[in-house]
């Protein structure tokens, strides 16, 4: 296994309570210089009396000693579905623990509950959907996360090994995308619950299992120290963090054990396998001074998301087959090869700073760099931690925090080879380091071995006394067996190097080189006994959070680019999905680059057809204004021109008559004309039809033979008097309105230099359309009378000739006999 325990034991709750106080308030002060808030997540159960007596004991004065509870956002790590007054509520538990007792001038938490109003809801999901929007307005708003990052998530553990409301062998241990999924048939009562999800949980900064009383013993030991616990949710909680953590023990000396807590620490993982390889299994066994009735865990957890992802699946997997090995579930029998560990077992072997090495160069290779990163903290951090380790403290002291605690492992490049050099057995045989309060820094000093510790062990084959440690022989430890092939140091291996031995993690190596090792691992009985994963299982499906409805935008995106490398989520042994990922963040980028481009490109193209729409149309009305002014000066030049010449012939009233005088000719055109009742306008309209007549009788004879009198014949009429009259009428009218416009003394566009003056146009259109009107009445007028005059003679010459036809058939005829002489 990956990573390495710290345990202390403390002497009684209280002391669990202070060792708690100093590890949250840690958090609390790393967090607000991060960020200004600290954002936590709590659960249930037995926690919160334990957090209320840490939080709300009397502070020593200083700030650092002292709860900012106005900057805390308190959520939940899960959430019976009950009103948040019931009993059962973990709200209610936590009010009435810790939150109704802050005094008012340590300030008020933000505490983000549940929705009340869906407590009655039979399906939880909507419940939970809902506190995963919750989740989102602090996360989410905030950095456009792909998995919120708290800044500590305190956990408890359930006798069956749950932790949250995630239960052993339930399908919410595979949840890979929701942040918080519901539940209906918890184990425990209430059934219905909502809770987040492993990776959720995992993703946290720091992570501290909490858990007291007698009955944790034997679900503690199973968690941290077998592999069926392994798979349990508290032990994925472990295997979540990965890689991060190498194996957890414990240690009590009686059955009386009560309490005790684990704490996970993100900030130091990157020494821990250093450490691992310097400190044996049996070093925490001299501790003489231990307390077991209290146990106190501390770990340290990195935060290489995929391959967490994939060992937990490959965890779940064994899980659902060993299951029966918990009392809670029926009993399956399991293979050897099934409970072989993860590959997080091969990690462990692995020098912590050159995997760090290599997830670094590998981040430098496929993901946008930022700078003060976590990363670049880190190695500032290495330095210090190298000084500290050259002081040769490697044991953690209760209290002394994480960050401190990171500080003071082995991470100096003399110390990783120093540590590489440790034969590979010894640095196997490290599974946990239990540090009591107040432990010595002289991690040397003999230690006798724990009763308790044996009697919690005694399934191990080998359980050394007290040797000294650089002498202790670990128990053989077969998972660990790739590891043993490792190169004492670390070497560089550029992409695709790497030849047929089996390769160590520690070496940086490019996709052709993983795959070779990948290759050459697969021959290895550990390779055989994990279950190969597709290459897209966990670390594609991390990338997206179900309910995150926002596509992503460049901001979000480098955001998330950021926290993927703060996190470490590239994986060293995954560059085929890094190089798929680095792919998909440059399409994003790209895409939401195109994007934005585009919008610019319509807003710019948008502006300037506006500036030009806008311009045109400003010239245009320019040019009305300049032609209406250019028809003023005209109009008012012909109106000068007429009143002069008006004045030469007379007075200024005879130009304000001619004025009157054309106003009422136009208007007179304009009655008579009037196209709907005109006088004009039907006086004309009766003369078309009537000639339309006369068309269709002309055609009509020439087609009949009315010479033989077979059809009667059609005769064209004249049109009737009032016709007349009113054409007659009309005609003298216009010629008046005619001569009224002559009259005027409008003059003639010659002598205006043929002005186009509209003055001028309308007194002369004027005069032209009343002598065509002239024209036309006289052509009607003679047209009908010429059609009249023409029926006249047809008539008559046809009745002449009608007349002649029956004087030959009656002098054909003979003499006429009278009918009634006939007959
Ligand atoms: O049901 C629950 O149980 C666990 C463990 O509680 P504990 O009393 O054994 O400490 C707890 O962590 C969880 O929040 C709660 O809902």
């Amino acid at each position: 296994m990956a990573g390495t325990p710290n345990l202390y034991s403390c002497p009684d709750v209280d002391a669990v309570a202070k060792q708690l106080r100093k590890y949250v308030l840690n958090n609390q002060n790393a967090a607000l210089k991060r960020h200004g808030t600290f954002r936590v997540a709590v659960s249930g159960g037995s926690l919160p009396g334990t957090l209320a007596k840490a939080l709300l004991a009397p502070s020593n004065g200083t700030p650092e000693d002292t709860p900012q509870f106005s900057k805390w956002d308190i959520f939940f790590a899960d959430e019976r579905v009950v009103p948040l007054d019931h009993p059962d509520s973990n709200y209610r538990l936590i009010k009435d623990e810790l939150l109704d007792k802050i005094p008012s001038e340590l300030g008020s938490p933000t505490v983000h509950t549940i929705d009340p109003k869906h407590v009655n809801d039979e399906d939880p999901t909507e419940l939970a959907d809902l506190y995963q929007e919750e989740l989102m307005r602090t996360f989410a708003a905030k950095d456009s996360v792909r998995l919120p990052v708290f800044d500590l998530i305190l956990l408890g553990t359930g006798p069956d090994g749950h932790t949250c409301s995630l239960f052993p062998a339930h399908p919410q241990l595979r949840e890979n995308d929701a942040w918080v999924v519901g539940v209906t048939d918890s184990p425990k009562p209430p059934p219905k619950r909502i809770t987040l999800t492993l990776p959720v949980v995992s993703h946290a900064l720091s992570i501290a299992f909490v858990a007291t009383g007698a009955g944790k013993k034997d679900i503690l030991k199973k968690v941290f120290d077998t592999e069926e616990g392994h798979s349990l949710p508290s032990g994925l909680v472990n295997t979540h963090a990965g890689d991060k953590i190498s194996s957890v023990g414990f240690e009590v000396e009686s059955s009386k054990c009560v309490g005790g807590c684990l704490f996970g620490d993100v900030a130091g993982w990157a020494n821990w396998s250093i450490h691992a390889e310097l400190v044996d299994s049996s070093s925490h066994l001299r501790t003489p001074h231990l307390r077991p009735q209290h146990l106190q865990l501390h770990m340290q957890v990195s935060h290489s998301i995929d391959s967490f992802l994939v060992d937990r699946n490959a965890a779940i997997d064994r899980y659902t087959s060993i299951a029966g090995s918990s009392p809670e579930y029926p009993k399956v029998e399991t293979s050897r090869a099934e409970r072989q560990p993860s590959s997080k077992a091969v990690a462990s072997s692995i020098p912590a700073p050159t995997r760090r090495d290599n997830v670094a160069t590998q981040r430098k290779s496929f993901l946008p760099q930022r700078s003060g990163s976590v990363r670049e903290k880190r190695e500032v951090s290495e330095k210090v931690q190298g000084q500290n380790n050259n002081e040769g403290s490697r044991l953690q002291q209760p209290g002394s925090g994480p960050q401190q605690q990171s500080q003071q492992q082995d991470s100096t490049p003399a110390a990783r080879r120093s540590s590489l050099a440790q034969p590979q057995d010894r640095r196997l045989s490290l599974s946990s380091r239990i540090v009591p309060p107040e432990t010595p820094t002289d991690q040397n000093a003999a230690i006798p071995g724990s009763p308790l510790r044996k009697q919690l062990f005694e399934s191990k084959p080998t359980a050394p006394s007290s040797p000294q440690k650089s002498q202790m022989p670990p128990p053989p430890r077969a998972t660990r067996s790739a590891s043993l092939r490792q190169p004492s140091t670390p070497k560089i291996v550029p992409p695709g190097e790497v030849k047929g031995h089996v390769r160590h993690r520690s070496q940086v190596v490019g996709a052709a080189a993983t795959q070779a090792v990948r290759q050459t691992e697969g021959s290895s009985s550990l390779s055989k006994a994990k279950p190969q994963r597709p290459p897209f299982t966990t670390y594609q499906q991390h990338f997206s959070p179900k309910k995150e409805s926002k596509p992503p935008t460049l901001a979000n995106l480098s955001s998330r680019s950021a926290e993927s490398e703060d996190a470490g989520s590239i994986p060293a042994s995954r560059p085929d999905v890094a190089a798929l990922q680095t792919e998909y963040l440059q399409l994003c980028l790209l895409h939401s680059s195109l994007s934005q481009k585009n919008a610019e490109w319509r807003a710019n193209s948008e502006k300037e057809l506006r500036k030009k729409y806008d311009s045109v149309a400003g010239r245009y009305r320019v040019l009305l204004a300049e032609e209406r002014d250019a028809q003023r000066l005209l109009n008012i030049q012909a109106l000068h021109h007429w009143s002069a010449n008006a004045q030469r012939h007379g007075s200024c009233r005879d130009f304000a008559a001619q004025i009157q005088t054309l106003s009422r000719v136009i208007q007179e055109v304009m009655d008579l004309s009037e196209p709907h009742g005109g006088r004009y306008t039907k006086a004309v309209r009766i003369f078309e039809d009537w000639l339309e007549r006369v068309v269709q009788i002309r055609n009509s004879r020439r087609r009949s033979k009315i010479d033989t009198l077979a059809d009667e014949p059609e005769f064209i009429h004249p049109l009737d008097r009032e016709w007349k009259e009113e054409v007659n009428a009309l005609g003298a009218k216009v010629e008046l309105c005619l001569r009224e416009l002559q009259n005027l003394d409008i003059p003639p566009p010659e002598d205006l230099g043929n002005s186009d003056a509209a003055l001028l146009r309308i007194a002369n259109g004027h005069k032209d359309l009343l002598v065509s009107m002239m024209e036309e009445l006289k052509t009607m007028r003679k047209t009908e009378m010429d059609i009249v005059g023409l029926e006249r003679s047809w008539t008559a010459q046809t009745a002449d000739r009608l007349r002649a036809v029956d004087e030959s058939s009656i002098a054909h005829r003979g003499p006429r006999i009278g009918a009634w002489k006939r007959t």
